[in-house]
């Protein structure tokens, strides 16, 4: 597509902000700070905050684990864990080490010890004085979900979780991270514990799907073209199919994975998320709670898939041996820690139903899966074919329908398949896209959706997390599912080769509604 010459950045040459105002002075405390997702996204996110100059003078990250770290020994796991797992950003910003460093320090205790927490307000408290931090504190729970409550009833009976008041000034914040429960109940249960110590505007919900940029774009790409809107509704729309496909298999997640599954780890937040996106109302504003009274609204608004539905409408799958990239790789039940007779889904594949006057009679199919073909994220929204009085005329195997794909990951960007004449005296349609990439429109390096997410937790800017409600709105879709699959047998598996895109059974899904999955 092509996109005029500023690349609608403002001025010529001018680039984006970054960030819309300066980001304040805090505490950044992560629970955890010894932990895979610390190691592997939060540190090289500060790290990158870091070197574009974006942390202010008076932030500090202090790492709370019970490993015996020093200061300076758990700064150099760090700088050894950025070499490893952000390579790129360490070669190119190697110069803002010491300065990171300097804010770094490590917290040693068990979360069961209540002196711990008496100490670390002890040390927060400090840095307030004597670093600036001006008494702001943003927590990062980056633990196991086993631990949460007890993280949060130590907070709370520490006194480091209340504001003063009903000022937001100085602010705590707490970020979550997923799972957000493993099922409706649970999702409630920890609702109702975050808000016993918490108010509902200090909790962060983490989706990092909607940190990502092409994910933020489904909103102003839908929002902010007159042309789409018109069309955007079943009257044009036949079907939206949302794929989130991964060629990692469970790495060494298994001890998690095995008991959540596809479902759970990606259906309910991520693709939910997605489909929330592309299907809801425009918004009262950007503000979090309008953009999230919509996304709520919606989510109420697909049929639950209960009872017999679950037979016609889920497909749930495990893969078996098979090849990704030329390479073989084991099947599920042959990773690490995976028990021989898992029935755990590696992949799963929905149509639903959004009951309301836009999407009256568009099927939505959502398929989410490990040790795919194609590490894919995308979605398709399918218009309708034209009238049928010169279909066959332009085209003797018909015209294909109007497609707009929304790209989230790799090759970020967005296309439109639509029909032209190629050169010649015959009058044909063939298919023709128009592409937008990122990379070549804006030229700009793409943040990594934790960056961006920190620093909107950091600003107080909650319209890229989820509320309690919708939260418990997913989970009410997931968990019907979840009980129906624990009353019935499991189909055969591994159902599917690694290295395709899932079992047969998906297509049947699609097929039984005279659909196709639109693969690239
Ligand atoms: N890893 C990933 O890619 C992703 C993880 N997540 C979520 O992030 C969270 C953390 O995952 P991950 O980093 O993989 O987990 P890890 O098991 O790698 O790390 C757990 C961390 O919690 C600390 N910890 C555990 N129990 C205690 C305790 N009783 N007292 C003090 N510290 C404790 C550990 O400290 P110590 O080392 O001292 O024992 C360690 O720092 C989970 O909720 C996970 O689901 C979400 C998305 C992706
Ligand atoms: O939340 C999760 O997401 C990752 C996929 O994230 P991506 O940004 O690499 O697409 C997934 O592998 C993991 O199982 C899940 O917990």
């Amino acid at each position: 597509m092509a996109i005029n010459e500023n690349n609608g950045q403002g001025k010529p040459g001018e680039k984006p902000p970054l960030v819309e105002r300066p980001l304040p002075p805090c505490n950044i405390i992560i629970f955890g700070a010894t932990g895979d997702l610390t190691h592997r996204k939060l540190i090289p996110a500060l790290f990158s905050i870091e070197a574009q100059g974006l942390l202010p003078e008076h932030v500090k990250i202090i790492g709370f684990a019970r490993r015996d770290y020093s200061d300076q020994s758990y700064r150099d796991e760090l700088k050894a864990s950025l070499e490893e797992f952000a390579p790129d950003l360490w070669k190119e910003s190697q110069d803002a080490w010491p300065r990171f460093a300097h804010r770094v320090v490590f917290h040693r205790s068990d979360f069961d010890n209540s002196q711990g927490f008496q100490w670390l307000k002890e040390r927060l408290d400090k840095f307030d004085e004597t670093e600036g931090t001006g008494g702001n504190r943003l927590f990062y729970l980056a633990t196991p979900p086993s631990t949460y409550s007890t993280v949060i009833d130590q907070l709370g009976k520490a006194g480091l979780a209340k504001r003063d008041g009903e000022t937001n000034n100085p602010f705590i914040r707490i970020i979550v991270e997923k799972p957000f429960g493993s099922d409706l109940t649970t999702a409630r249960a920890l609702n109702t514990e975050l808000k016993s110590v918490f108010d509902e505007d200090q909790i962060y919900r983490i989706d990092h799907y909607l940190g990502k940029e092409t994910v933020q774009n489904i909103f102003v790409f839908r929002f902010a073209n007159a042309l789409f809107e018109p069309l955007w509704n079943g009257k044009y729309i036949d079907n939206v199919q949302v794929t989130v496909a991964e060629t990692v298999g469970v790495e060494q997640r298994a001890g998690y994975f095995d008991t959540a599954g596809e479902l759970r780890d990606m259906v309910q937040s991520h693709a939910l998320q997605i489909l929330s996106l592309v299907a809801m109302e425009p918004p009262n504003s950007l503000g979090a709670n309008d953009v999230r009274d919509e996304k709520v609204k919606v989510l109420r608004a697909i049929k639950p898939v209960v009872g017999k539905d679950c037979q016609e409408c889920v497909v749930r799958g495990q893969y078996g041996a098979g090849q990704i990239n030329g390479k073989d790789v084991p099947a599920y039940r042959d990773e690490p820690n995976v028990p021989k007779e898992s029935v755990t889904d590696s992949f799963v594949a929905l149509k639903m139903e959004i009951e309301n006057w836009r999407w009256s009679g568009v099927p939505f199919f959502i398929r989410a899966g490990k040790r795919m073909g194609q590490r894919l994220t995308e979605i398709n929204i399918v218009f309708k074919e034209i009238p049928p009085i010169l279909l066959k005329q332009l085209s003797p195997t018909g015209v294909e329908p109007n497609v707009i794909t929304i790209r989230v990951q790799p090759n970020e960007g967005i296309s439109m398949r639509l029909s032209a004449k190629p050169p010649g005296a015959q009058t044909r349609a063939v298919p023709v896209d128009m592409n937008f990439t990122y990379g070549t429109s804006f030229g700009q390096r793409i943040h990594d959706a934790y960056e961006r997410l920190l620093m909107d937790a950091m600003l107080g800017d909650a319209a890229l997390f989820t509320r309690d409600d919708e939260v418990e709105a997913e989970w009410g879709l997931i968990t019907p599912i979840l009980e129906a699959w624990k009353n019935t047998p499991a189909p055969d598996l591994p159902n599917y080769a690694a290295g395709t895109w899932g079992p047969e059974a998906a297509n049947k899904l699609v097929a039984d509604v005279g659909r196709k999955w639109l693969d690239r």
